[in-house]
C-alpha cells in the first residue's frame, strides 16, 4: 500500500440476486493507488460479483462504494477485462481498436502502439474476432481495458494459458503501470501472476472477506503462496480427512479436461489453416473448447480451495452445459475426423457425472459427501437471513433517524433567524 487515501472504499457492500443468492456479504475494503491485490476463494465465492460491483457495472445491493480518482469521468477511470467477449460477426480486430480509440479519445498513439507490442495485437489486427482462440480473446480484452489508461483495471480472467513470451511482457508492463501509482486487481491468477505481481490477497468465502493479507505477511507466516492457499484450503475443508482422495479425485478430472482441451485446440487450429472451412463447425468447437476450459479452470479452483455444496453444483452444471453442446454439435454436423474425439469426451463427462455427482452427493473415491443440507444447516442459514434483515432495518431506522434529526435542526434553525430578523425589524420601527 504506497498512499494512505484508499482510490475505491466499500463500506457494508452486499448483493443479493434475485433476491435469494447472497453472493456478497457486508464487503468492507479499501484498495489503495499502486497495488495489485489479486482475489482468491472457491468458485461461487463472490469474486467477479465484486469486481463487476467495483467497476460500477453491477448495482450492489446494501452498502456505499467512494472512489477517489483524479480523472473525473468514471467510466475512463475504471475499467473492467470481461470473461466472456461476444463480437459481432464481420469484425476485425483493429475495427475494434479504431472503436475503442475513439470512444475514449485516445489521441496518444504512442500509448497505443505500445499496448499493442505488450499484448500481440499488432500481430492480430487483420484477423476477425471472431476466429481468434479463446486465450488471445482474453489477451485482447486486457488491452482493450488499458486504452483509456485507467487508474484502476480490473482483471477477470487472466489465463494460465498465455503464451510464454506474453506472459513476461505483461508482468513487466503491469508492474510499470503499478508504478506510476495506477490499480490493478486480479481475479484468481496463475501462481505465476500471483508470485510475480501480486502485493496482497484478499481471500472470499461464500462472499466474506476470509483473509486480506499482504504478500509479505504471507511469506513471512506461510513461505510462499503456494503453501498459503493449501494452508488455506486444509483451513476451509469441510471433510478433513477426505482431503487426500480429493486431490487424486481432481487429477483424474484435471487431467483429462486438459488433455482434451489440448486435443480440441490442435483441431481447431488445422480447421483455420484450412482454406474452406465450415465457420459454423468451427464456431462450435470452440464453444466447446471454451466450455471445457471453463470447467477445467473450476476444477482446478476447486483444487486449491474447498468443497461446498455451492461450487459442487457449479461444477455439474458445467459439466451438463458441456454435454449439451456437444450434443448440439455432434447431432448437427457429422465429421468423422473430431466426433470420436466429442464422443470420448462426452462419454467421459456422462460417467463422471453419474457416478460423482449424483443425487445431491459427491463420490470421492468410493465415499459419499453429502451436498443435500441438513436441518440444522438449514436453520443456521434461516438465522443468518433473520440477523442480515435486522442489522438491515436497524441501518435503515438509524438513517431515518438521522434524516429527522437533521431537519428538526432545519426547522429550529430557521425559526430562530425568522425569530432574530423580526426583532431585528421591531427594533428598527422602535
Ligand atoms: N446473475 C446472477 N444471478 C443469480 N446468481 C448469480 C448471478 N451471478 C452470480 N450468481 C451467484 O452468486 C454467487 C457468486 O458468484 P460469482 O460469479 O461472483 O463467484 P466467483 O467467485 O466469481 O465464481 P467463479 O470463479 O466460478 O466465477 C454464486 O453463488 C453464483 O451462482
Amino acid at each position: 500500500m504506497k498512499e494512505n487515501t484508499p482510490i475505491v472504499e466499500l463500506s457494508n457492500v452486499s448483493k443479493i440476486y434475485n433476491k435469494e443468492v447472497w453472493a456478497l456479504k457486508k464487503i468492507d475494503l479499501k484498495l489503495y493507488r499502486g497495488e495489485c491485490v489479486s482475489l482468491l476463494g472457491s468458485n461461487g465465492s463472490g469474486k467477479t460479483t465484486l469486481l463487476r460491483i467495483i467497476a460500477n457495472n453491477l448495482k450492489n445491493t446494501t452498502g456505499t462504494i467512494n472512489y477517489n480518482f483524479e480523472e473525473e469521468n468514471i467510466l475512463k477511470a475504471i475499467s473492467i477485462q470481461k470473461r466472456e467477449q461476444a463480437w459481432p460477426n464481420g469484425f476485425k480486430v483493429k475495427d475494434i481498436n479504431d472503436l475503442w480509440i475513439r470512444i475514449y479519445e485516445m489521441a496518444d498513439l504512442e500509448w497505443i502502439n505500445k499496448l499493442k507490442d505488450v499484448f500481440g495485437v499488432n500481430e492480430i489486427e487483420e484477423k476477425y474476432l471472431s476466429k481468434l482462440s479463446i486465450v488471445k480473446l482474453q489477451v485482447y480484452a486486457i488491452f482493450l481495458s488499458f486504452i483509456s489508461k485507467p487508474e484502476l483495471v480490473l482483471i477477470d480472467e487472466l489465463s494460465s494459458d498465455i503464451d510464454f513470451k506474453y506472459e513476461e511482457k505483461i508482468t513487466n508492463f503491469f508492474k510499470e503501470y503499478l508504478a506510476a501509482g495506477n490499480t490493478i486487481i486480479l481475479n484468481h491468477p496463475s501462481y505465476y501472476f500471483l508470485e510475480n505481481l501480486t502485493d496482497r490477497v484478499v481471500y472470499l468465502n461464500d462472499g466474506e472477506i476470509f483473509d486480506d493479507l499482504s504478500i509479505k505477511e504471507v511469506k513471512k507466516e506461510y513461505k510462499s503462496v503456494m503453501e498459503y492457499t493449501k494452508s488455506i484450503f486444509k483451513e476451509e475443508l469441510i471433510v478433513e480427512k477426505k482431503l487426500k482422495n480429493k486431490s487424486k479425485f481432481f487429477s483424474t478430472m484435471n487431467t483429462k479436461t486438459e488433455a482434451y482441451c489440448n486435443n480440441l485446440q490442435t483441431i481447431i487450429e488445422e480447421l483455420e489453416n484450412q482454406e474452406n472451412y465450415n465457420e459454423k463447425v468451427l464456431n462450435r468447437l470452440k464453444e466447446v473448447y471454451f466450455s471445457i476450459l471453463d470447467l477445467k479452470t473450476s476444477i482446478d479452483n476447486l483444487s486449491i480451495s474447498y468443497i461446498n455444496k455451492t461450487s459442487i453444483k457449479i461444477i455439474s452444471k458445467k459439466i451438463k452445459t458441456t454435454i449439451k453442446i456437444i450434443n448440439k454439435l455432434t447431432i448437427n454436423y457429422r465429421y468423422k475426423k473430431y466426433h470420436k474425439l466429442l464422443n470420448t469426451i462426452e462419454k467421459f463427462l456422462t460417467k463422471e457425472l453419474k457416478r460423482t455427482f449424483a443425487n445431491d452427493k459427491v463420490i470421492v473415491n468410493g465415499d459419499v459427501l453429502s451436498i443435500t443440507m441438513s436441518e440444522s444447516e438449514k436453520k443456521q442459514l434461516e438465522k443468518l437471513k433473520e440477523k442480515y434483515i435486522k442489522e438491515e432495518q436497524k441501518n435503515i431506522r438509524r438513517k431515518i433517524l438521522k434524516q429527522q434529526f437533521k431537519k428538526q435542526n432545519e426547522v429550529k434553525l430557521k425559526t430562530a433567524v425568522n425569530q432574530t430578523s423580526a426583532n431585528e425589524e421591531i427594533h428598527d420601527e422602535i
